[in-house]
């Protein structure tokens, strides 16, 4: 599956040091996972979650899903060890947190050379400013917000609405959009709460996050229903597509489908519907 066209719906955090779910995870419909040597594993468990993350990766079997393994920082006594066990294990991308700038992301770029991806946790305020640097930078082909950390460093208050939030999640979608790469939004932390869960993935959606990462199986179902595209929308796709064509042979530069127009960019926007519905539809079969 191209890296345009594969959905990142579901992106499930999983700490390195947790067998069970390591396992657990090869049968789960999450589209991605992000494999966590960093704030999900105790500074004693990070040198065995480490070797056994490795191990996990190296037996496989994880299927179509995307693999990103989460790294501590390269400051920190553990980054460097991390990258040399992990670099080679079977990921498909690197996650470097607390980066605050493009230049932080150059030390581990020159560590895995430029065949590996790289994406980014965007959860400083330093971060968002620099959002658009860090997405540009040649190697990052996506961002992941990290709303607690975000939280944490605002001091803001944590609101249903996400209000405090708004700026730097629509700056990280739009620095994302403008450096054509992935942009996942931040965890939802009441994992038992499925409603306040669906509420929060409508509106990463609407703001333009390919996905949300995730912190427990129970969310999956829900997100991957809501960052997927609607039967309606795509009846409307192929609806708006159809009449456009028709436009077009008949001489006309514009279509009107439910009393709204249709243009080039409509058109453009509705392929990607079905591109994705399509990728969608691959990921499905995989789980059956
Ligand atoms: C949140 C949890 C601590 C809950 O754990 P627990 O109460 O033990 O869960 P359950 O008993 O309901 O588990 C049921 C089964 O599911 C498996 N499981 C649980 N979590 C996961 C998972 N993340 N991936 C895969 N499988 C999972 C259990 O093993 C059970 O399996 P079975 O034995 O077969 O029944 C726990 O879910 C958890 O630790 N989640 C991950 C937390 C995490 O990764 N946090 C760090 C990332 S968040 C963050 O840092 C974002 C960012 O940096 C920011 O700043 O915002
Ligand atoms: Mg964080």
């Amino acid at each position: 599956m191209d890296r345009q066209s594969r959905p990142y719906r579901s992106v499930l955090y999983i700490p390195g040091s947790m067998d069970r779910a390591l396992e657990k995870a090869r049968s789960l419909a999450a589209d991605a996972i992000i494999f966590d040597l960093e704030d999900a594993v105790a500074p004693d468990a990070k040198a065995t979650a480490r070797e056994t993350l490795a191990a996990a990766l190296r037996q496989g079997g994880y299927g179509k899903r995307f693999k990103i393994v989460r790294i501590n920082a390269l400051t920190t006594a553990w980054g460097l060890d991390d990258v040399t066990t992990l670099r080679d294990a079977g990921a498909d991308a690197i996650l470097l947190p607390k980066v605050n700038s493009a230049s932080d992301i150059d030390s581990l770029a020159d560590l895995l050379g430029p065949d590996m991806p790289i994406w980014v946790m965007m959860e400083t305020p330093v971060s968002v400013f620099n959002a658009r640097e860090i997405a540009s930078h040649r190697q990052v082909e996506g961002l992941v917000t990290g709303t607690n950390d975000l939280t944490k460093d605002l001091g803001c208050r944590v609101r249903a609405d996400r209000l405090p939030l708004m700026t730097a999640l629509q700056t990280i979608v739009m620095a994302a959009r403008a450096a054509r790469i992935v942009a996942i939004d931040g965890v939802y932390n009441r994992f038992r709460d499925g409603e306040g869960l669906k509420h929060e993935c409508e509106q990463g959606r609407d703001l333009g996050f390919d996905g949300k990462t995730l912190i427990h199986p129970s969310q999956i179902e829900v997100t991957n229903a809501e960052f997927s595209p609607t039967q309606s929308e795509i009846d409307l796709a192929r609806r708006q597509i159809a009449a456009f064509e028709e436009s077009m042979a008949s001489g006309k530069g514009i279509a009107v489908v439910d009393g709204n127009i249709v243009e080039n960019l409509h058109v453009m926007a509705a392929q990607k519907i079905l591109a994705k519905a399509k990728a969608v539809a691959e990921m499905a079969e995989e789980e059956e």
